[in-house]
């Protein structure tokens, strides 16, 4: 398969190796704003790369009838106008706030656990995601993807928000550390214990590795999709 690569930094690199070993052809690693020339007639586009630029990539991508896998977190507030002009292209595409099959095993995990904890009201909860220094977004996407998962499955909060809530808003604290590639952990806290669920990323691999393997899915699919639809979940 044909695959451009749309933001060429940490990700970019390694799914580059990936792809590559998986018997892939990278027509393009852009760094730049990409264009029906330089994406240079790819199957599908990976993209990773800035929270202010994600929202024009794609749908350049999307407009050029490319479908697009989309890893770049921070511009959520634009997915709902992307989908729509991907099914106006008739083409595909597919966010992941992030594409490791251990976080989406995770995402799993925390729903059902949102869900038992929905009537126990002695204990709080409260989400905490660990990144690197150079993260530019917070929270985390795949804190939010928590977040959301938490409130669709226990009535008691209704929105997230950064840190000190009121309410019934969910906080979410984002520390930053090192190079610490992706850590987040949920708690539920009563007055006599403590339970915590937590995924540690060791490295990128499992991030890159899972966004391939959603480019292969997606290739000759139209419409919009996730994770859950990759990795039957
Ligand atoms: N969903 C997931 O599983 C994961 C998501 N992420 C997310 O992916 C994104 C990228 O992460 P990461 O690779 O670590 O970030 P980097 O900062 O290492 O890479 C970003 C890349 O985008 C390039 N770039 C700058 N402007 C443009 C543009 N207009 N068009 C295309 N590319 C451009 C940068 O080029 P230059 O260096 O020249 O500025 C750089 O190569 C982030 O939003 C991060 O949160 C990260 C890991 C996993
Ligand atoms: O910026 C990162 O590095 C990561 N970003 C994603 C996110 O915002 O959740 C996924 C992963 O945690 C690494």
């Amino acid at each position: 398969m044909k695959i451009a690569l749309v933001g060429y930094g940490k990700m970019g690199k390694i799914i580059d190796e990936i792809a590559t070993k998986r018997g892939h052809e990278i027509v393009a690693r852009l760094k730049e704003t990409p264009t029906a020339e330089n994406l240079n007639q790819p199957d599908v586009v990976i993209e990773f790369s800035l929270p202010e630029v994600a929202f024009n990539n794609i749908k350049t991508c999307l407009e050029n009838k490319i479908p697009v896998i989309c890893g770049t977190t921070g511009w959520l507030e634009h997915k709902e106008a992307i989908e729509k002009i991907a099914i106006e292209n008739e083409t595909a595409f597919l966010y992941g706030s992030n594409f490791s099959l251990g976080v989406n095993l995770f995402f799993a995990l925390n729903e059902k656990l949102a869900g038992l904890m929905k009537n126990a009201d002695e204990y709080s909860c409260q989400l905490e995601e660990i990144h690197h220094i150079h993260k530019l977004d917070a929270p985390s996407g795949t804190a939010i993807s928590l977040a959301e998962g938490i409130i669709r499955n226990n009535p008691k909060f209704s929105a997230w928000k950064l840190e000190n809530t009121k309410g019934n808003e969910l906080g979410i604290f984002a520390i930053r550390e090192d190079e610490v590639p992706g850590t987040h952990s949920v708690f539920y806290r009563s007055e006599v214990d403590e339970i915590e669920i937590k995924h540690t990323a060791f490295n990128r691999n499992g991030f890159a590795l899972g966004a391939v393997v959603a480019a292969e899915w997606i290739k000759d699919k139209k419409g919009n999709f996730t994770m859950k639809d990759v990795l039957g979940l």
